[in-house]
């Protein structure tokens, strides 16, 4: 990698050699930029880090750069059209849209390693595109630029059963892994609701559901193929590694899981993955209250039962699932369980979690035996946003994702709802409650801009509960744009510029997503 200094000789040249970008800033900005420029290249200024971050993006995907893109790719893999830019300028999010300038289909790590290595000599923003079904607004395209959709590089590499692992490539999604290894007897369990690419998870650092037993994409992630700012293309870890433990060196690949394309596009991860259990009992029970449900579930969590998932609706989001999905289950908030292991240990684990539940005026347990049943159960709950969503026509969803160690859960959830009352909104609330996880979910409809505002602070008072009861203002959504003011609450300052020196490190001339994760 480039020295420090070098990076910034070589970023102001560009700002420098590129005045068109200062045209519309009055003579005295330019001359005072230009002597500030010159001043933080001799080192005499403090000020270096700000110009790189902010002055240092240019919009100059002209015709002549779309020429370039296209004798990369070739021309049928480049789109300037608008319908196709706004598909790619926002996630699932209520985020609104920010289009990029130019879409590229990228076929192979080499078409990847090309267009990075143009965008980066251009100043190009760069955008790296998964799936698009994040959160968090990820892959908005704030500054313009090119969004890198690498979703059609769909080769399984290989699957070395008998090691448990497989690596893919960015455009596979879970999905299509899961129905690729189905006669291997093994499953890749990381779940979030959508069938989002699996380096796309590594890059949101995604869970969901079954995390609770499995672990999230970072505990089970091995290697990463990743293709840097500048087109260098290296494996995390290593490359052909896939040994279940390393103390070699720093930790690459921890730091790609969660970067949400700020530091690299990943195209193609070494996972792991698990024996499809030998038996599966899922279950739902109903609780007279909130703190009941969850006090049941911080108990099964200290009494070591391995459970596959645990989850929790509270009794607004039962309505919406019922009314979505055609369930009619008692309106109250419960708790929705699933088992793995062999038939005696599952029977075990159902024994405890019964009689835990019980103690906690847990009732109406169903128990869902048969894989039909059990398919439609969580087929629903990963539905829940759409769910959500449809309680409010024309809305789209804002979520939060607060999460706690798991014995301050109760008291976080009991609080929020008091919170959401005193406030007068109305959120359906779901949580990864193992984990210490959960979700409001607010449906936004951008024509009442007032009632955003009311759900932002509201979003914010409860991540800020959540810090000071140790936890996190996301558990698994990631930062991307929704989160950005509330990183270095959580960091503190000093944790906030250590990332700063890792982004800028890795990508000088700030063309990987740009305007995501760091406060603006
Ligand atoms: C209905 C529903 C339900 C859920 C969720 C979504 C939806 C629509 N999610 C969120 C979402 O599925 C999750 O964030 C995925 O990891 C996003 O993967 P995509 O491939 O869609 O990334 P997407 O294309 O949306 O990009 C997300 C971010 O990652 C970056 N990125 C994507 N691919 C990259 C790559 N190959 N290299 C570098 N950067 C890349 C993008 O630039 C962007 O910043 C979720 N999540 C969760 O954790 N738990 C949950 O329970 C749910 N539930
Ligand atoms: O279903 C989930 O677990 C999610 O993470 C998605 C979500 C988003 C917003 C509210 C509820 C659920
Ligand atoms: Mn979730």
């Amino acid at each position: 990698m480039r020295d420090m200094s070098m990076t910034l000789d070589l970023t102001l040249t560009s700002l420098l050699s590129n005045c068109d970008r200062l045209q519309g800033v009055n003579m005295f900005s330019q001359k005072f930029i230009r002597h500030a420029l010159l001043l933080s290249s001799r080192g005499k200024s403090g000020i270096r880090c700000r110009f790189r971050s902010t002055q240092a993006i240019a919009e100059k995907v002209t015709d002549g750069f779309v020429e370039d893109l296209r004798s990369i790719v070739g021309k049928a893999n480049v789109s300037t059209a608008e319908a196709v830019r706004d598909q790619h300028g926002h996630d699932e999010s209520y985020h609104e849209t920010t289009l990029p300038d130019a879409v590229v289909f990228a076929q192979s790590v080499e078409h990847v390693s090309k267009v990075a290595k143009l965008c980066n000599d251009n100043v190009v923003p760069l955008i790296p595109f998964g799936s698009g079904t994040g959160l968090e607004g990820g892959i908005n395209a704030l500054k313009g630029g090119v969004c890198l959709d690498i979703s059609q590089m769909k080769n399984v590499i290989e699957v070395n059963a008998e090691d448990f692992d497989c690596t893919v490539e960015s455009g596979v999604t879970r999905g299509e892994l899961n129905s690729y290894i189905r006669d291997t007897g093994l499953n890749f369990p990381v779940d979030p609701g959508a069938d989002a690419s699996v380096c796309g998870m590594c890059a949101t650092s995604a869970s969901g559901t079954n995390a609770v037993r499995y672990g999230t994409m970072r505990e089970n992630v091995l290697n990463m193929e990743v293709v840097l700012a500048d087109g260098t293309v290296l494996w995390t870890a290593g490359k052909n590694k896939r040994s279940r433990k390393t103390s070699a060196g720093y930790n690459l690949t921890n730091l790609f899981v969660g970067s949400e394309g700020t530091l690299g596009i990943i195209t193609k991860a070494t996972i792991r993955l698990y024996g499809i259990p030998e038996a599966t009992l899922s279950a739902v029970v109903h609780f007279p209250s909130i703190q009941e449900a969850v006090d049941t579930t911080v108990q099964v969590m200290q009494c070591g039962v391995p459970i596959a998932r645990i989850e929790f609706l509270d009794e607004a989001a039962i309505d919406a699932f019922n009314k979505y999905s055609k369930f009619d289950m008692k309106v109250a908030p419960s708790l929705f369980l699933e088992f793995h292991g062999s038939p005696s240990s599952v029977e075990e684990q159902k024994e405890v979690v019964e009689e835990i539940a019980k103690m906690n005026n847990g009732s109406n347990f169903k128990w869902a035996t048969n894989a039909d049943e059990r398919n439609r159960l969580w087929k629903a709950r990963h539905e829940i946003v759409y769910a959500c969503t449809a309680l409010v026509p024309g809305s789209k969803p804002y979520s939060t994702d607060v999460c706690v160690p798991i014995s301050n859960l109760p008291a976080v959830i009991v609080q929020t709802k008091e919170m959401l009352k005193k406030e007068n909104l109305v959120g359906p609330i779901v949580g990864h409650v193992g984990d210490g996880n959960f979700h409001i979910f607010f449906p936004v409809d951008h024509d009442h801009p007032e009632a955003l505002t009311k759900i932002k602070a509201m979003s914010e008072k409860m991540s800020l509960l959540a810090m000071e009861m140790h936890g996190t203002c996301t558990g698994e959504h990631g930062i991307g744009m929704g989160k950005r003011e509330l990183l270095e609450k959580e960091v503190g300052i000093e944790g906030l510029r250590a990332m700063q020196i890792v982004k800028n490190a890795f990508d000088p001339n700030q063309i990987l997503n740009p305007g995501k994760i760091f406060p603006v």
